[in-house]
């Protein structure tokens, strides 16, 4: 059987590991900069848990990934397309060599462990389930690859189908199957082997958004539970935020921020980071609560800092005007003119250019008075206290 790959999968897809599944191919950005940590990286344990530097070289990518994490933690591999993130699932899976680094795992060097052997369990993107197996069969699978008689591998498949909530799907073949189900049954199939690594490639994307919801939450519960590493990957930031105790943040190749997701949030250190959290972010040069920005003019700040910083605010938090607002000081007040405008839940998002780029929301009502269309000009505000500094 031959893994359906991602369309990044390469040709040196294996056929078959003993995870329970066949093996496969598991805007506007800042450049790569140093890693920023935006506290210190969880988990590093030498005997416990995950320890890995991945570095991998396909063509002119590069790779070099550095990956700690602790017994019980769930880790996040976040990043743009192309960014490495499957790359990187797929070489701690041993479907990719290393070309430099390390990976260590309870301990135990895996760098010459063939995938087979690794006791890593892998839920791939569209489940990759055997068609031909009952559900039953699917989850004992990977227990039969290990050993275990018929008899023992079924009725381990059993409790874990039963755990999992599909207990009367058991007897089921794939395509019977509901998409939320699937996804439960290859996580029963993972987790059958009691892998010390537990990797998910997009674990959602296949879902509808409603099925979504509902297998993020009972997904969550799961991973809560189990006691080893689990990575996943996603470019999905709310998956992201849910799911994980720690994000990395891949671009480029390389670690550009890590932290918990609250911080991550809160504290943007990259374009596509702030985007995917819905922020406006700049960088600058902080004298008390002034920051003079790289690119653009100054914002005012309440924080009082110095030296190269972060400035970052919500669309909530800018004011459109028509005309120059009388009376306003100088302070935070930008002339711009509309890029585009979109629906952004029950908000327009209204993309700025001129002497700030920014994305400001604002009611329907309020984008109608002010009779926004691409090309007017306008005024926009932000209070300073809706405004967040901190060093870069
Ligand atoms: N088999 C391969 N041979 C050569 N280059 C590859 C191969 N697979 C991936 N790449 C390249 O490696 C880089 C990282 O790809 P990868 O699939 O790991 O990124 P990703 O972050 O998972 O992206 P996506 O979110 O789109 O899946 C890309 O530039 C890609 O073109």
């Amino acid at each position: 059987m031959t893994g359906r790959a991602k369309a990044s999968g390469g040709p040196d897809e294996g056929d078959m590991n003993d995870t329970g599944g066949p093996a496969t191919g598991a805007g506007r950005t800042v450049p790569a900069r140093d890693p920023a940590v935006t506290e210190p990286a969880g988990g590093h344990c030498p005997d416990g848990g995950l320890d890995a530097r991945l570095v991998v070289d396909r063509g002119t990518f590069r790779l070099d990934v550095t990956l700690t994490a602790a017994p019980g933690d769930v880790v996040a591999l976040l990043g743009p397309n192309g960014a490495g993130k499957t790359t990187a699932l797929r070489a701690l899976a041993g479907l990719v060599p290393l070309g430099d680094g390390h990976l260590r795992l309870d301990g135990t060097d895996l760098d010459r462990t063939p995938p087979e052997s690794r006791p890593v369990g892998v839920v791939f993107q569209d489940y990759l389930l055997f068609p031909h197996l009952s559900a039953l069969d699917n989850v004992a699978f990977g227990p039969r690859c290990r050993g275990a008689s018929k008899a023992q591998a079924r009725a381990l498949a059993a409790g874990w189908l039963d755990r999992m909530g599909l207990a009367e799907h058991a007897g089921v073949k794939p395509r019977r199957l509901s998409g939320g189900q699937a996804q439960r049954v290859a996580l029963a199939r993972a987790l059958a082997t009691h892998p010390r690594l537990l990797l998910l490639d997009e674990p959602l994307a296949a879902l509808d958004a409603r099925t979504r919801l509902e297998v993020r939450a009972q997904l969550r519960r799961h991973l809560a539970e189990f006691e080893a590493v689990a990575v996943l990957v996603t470019h999905d930031p709310l998956d992201a935020m849910v799911l994980a105790d720690r994000l990395v943040v891949v671009e480029h190749g390389r670690v550009v921020q890590e932290g918990a997701p609250g911080d991550i949030a809160r504290r943007p250190r990259t374009d596509y980071i702030a985007r995917l959290v819905g922020l406006n972010l700049y960088r600058g040069h902080a004298d008390g609560h002034t920051v003079r920005l790289d690119a653009g003019p100054a914002i005012t700040t309440t924080e009082n800092l110095s030296g190269a910083v972060f400035v970052a605010f919500p669309p909530s938090a800018v004011t459109l005007y028509g005309e120059r607002p009388e009376g306003a000081s100088a302070r935070n007040l930008w002339r711009c003119e509309v890029a585009g405008l979109e629906p952004h839940g029950d908000q327009i998002r209204t993309d700025l250019t001129g002497e700030l780029p920014l994305a400001a929301d604002l009611t329907t009502v309020a984008a109608a008075e002010l009779g926004l269309h691409p090309g007017a000009p306008v005024w926009a505000t932000v209070k300073a206290t809706q405004t967040h500094a901190y060093l870069a």
